[in-house]
């Protein structure tokens, strides 16, 4: 397989890049001073691109790689890539589902937790030294907090186990109802933002769960509630949720993706009712050497006609 020309389209993890190399004849997208250049030098030589949850294949790619036959996403989420134009061209994809299904849903927790308890400006606190003039603030209780989850997937369903752990009684929107779970369903996210107190984002981003959390939602949860996204930076209209926060409309937000990344608002860096991560769900050693074996796996399938591990298209 070592003349199947191979695109990375970022730098995304050294493992997988390693492993690239040794198998197939990999080109770094970055290493070219602009995507012109590499698709002029390059295009008809790329038989597979691997992409992620910050550059996948759009439809300019698409058109520029003629002889591309897969996408293989190191990432469980496909908004990056135009499904619909590789669907027409018979280019197969694959992403990386399940593998980081828990990393994604401890982080959840962990930002439920911080945001509630204000680890980091506690911990701000102790390392300022303001804790030698007086005890810190309280906070708010987890425990029983009523947390309501947009999408009830492989991430929403394990964020909700983990929320039954704090006896939180569990309510969720999405397109459908699920059979056979004991969670309330609410058909319309206005009113499960009106029933809980935590509302966290679960789904794929997809155009009809763009901005999802707009201004109503954001005034139905209500200044002592709290908006947590895994999601897609894109899944809230960001202005809306930063002037909520700044007026006090909305009680609190942890974020670890935004709409414009690595950009934050500034307005939320001054505040401390918000805990604000870099996007990193998935970020931990074990699962992203999990996620590297899912991409060179899908990758030697598709190149030895075997069944994909993880076909999307
Ligand atoms: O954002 C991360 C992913 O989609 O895997």
């Amino acid at each position: 397989m070592e003349s199947i020309g191979v695109l990375l389209t970022s730098p995304m993890n050294p493992y997988l890049e390693q492993e690239l190399g040794k198998r197939f004849k990999l080109f770094r997208f970055w290493d070219f001073p602009s995507a012109d250049d590499f698709f002029r030098e390059h295009s008809k030589s790329i038989r597979a691109v691997v992409g992620s949850s910050f550059i996948g294949a759009d439809a300019q790619m698409i058109e520029a790689l003629p002889k591309m036959e897969i996408v293989s996403s190191f990432s469980v989420g496909l908004d990056k890539i135009d499904l619909v134009r590789c669907k027409e061209k018979g280019i197969r994809v694959t992403n990386t589902p399940d593998v980081l299904t828990e990393d994604v849903a401890d982080l959840a927790l962990a930002l439920i937790l911080a945001t509630l308890r204000r680890i980091c400006e506690s911990d701000r606190y102790v390392r300022s030294g303001a804790w030698k003039r007086g005890d810190f603030k309280l906070t708010t209780k987890f425990t029983g907090k009523s947390v309501g989850i947009i999408g009830l997937g492989r991430i929403g369903s394990a964020i909700a186990k983990r929320a039954e752990g704090f006896s939180c009684p569990i309510s969720y929107h999405s397109r459908t109802e699920k059979p056979g779970t004991n969670y309330k369903y609410y058909p319309s996210v206005v009113e499960l933002a009106s029933n809980c107190q935590i509302l966290v984002v679960a789904c794929a981003l997809t155009p009809e769960t763009r901005h999802i959390i707009n201004r109503e939602v954001i005034n139905a949860l209500g200044p002592k509630g709290v908006v947590i996204n895994i999601g897609r930076g894109l899944h809230v209209d960001e202005p809306e949720l930063v002037s909520a926060l700044v007026e006090g409309r909305l009680g609190g937000a942890g974020l670890d993706v935004f709409e414009n990344e690595p950009n934050v608002p500034e307005e939320l860096l001054a505040l401390d009712n918000v805990v604000l991560l870099p996007h990193v769900g998935s970020g931990t050693v074990e699962t992203r050497k999990d996620m590297a074996d899912l991409v060179l796996g899908n990758l030697e399938a598709h190149f030895l006609n075997k069944p994909l591990l993880t076909p999307v298209v």
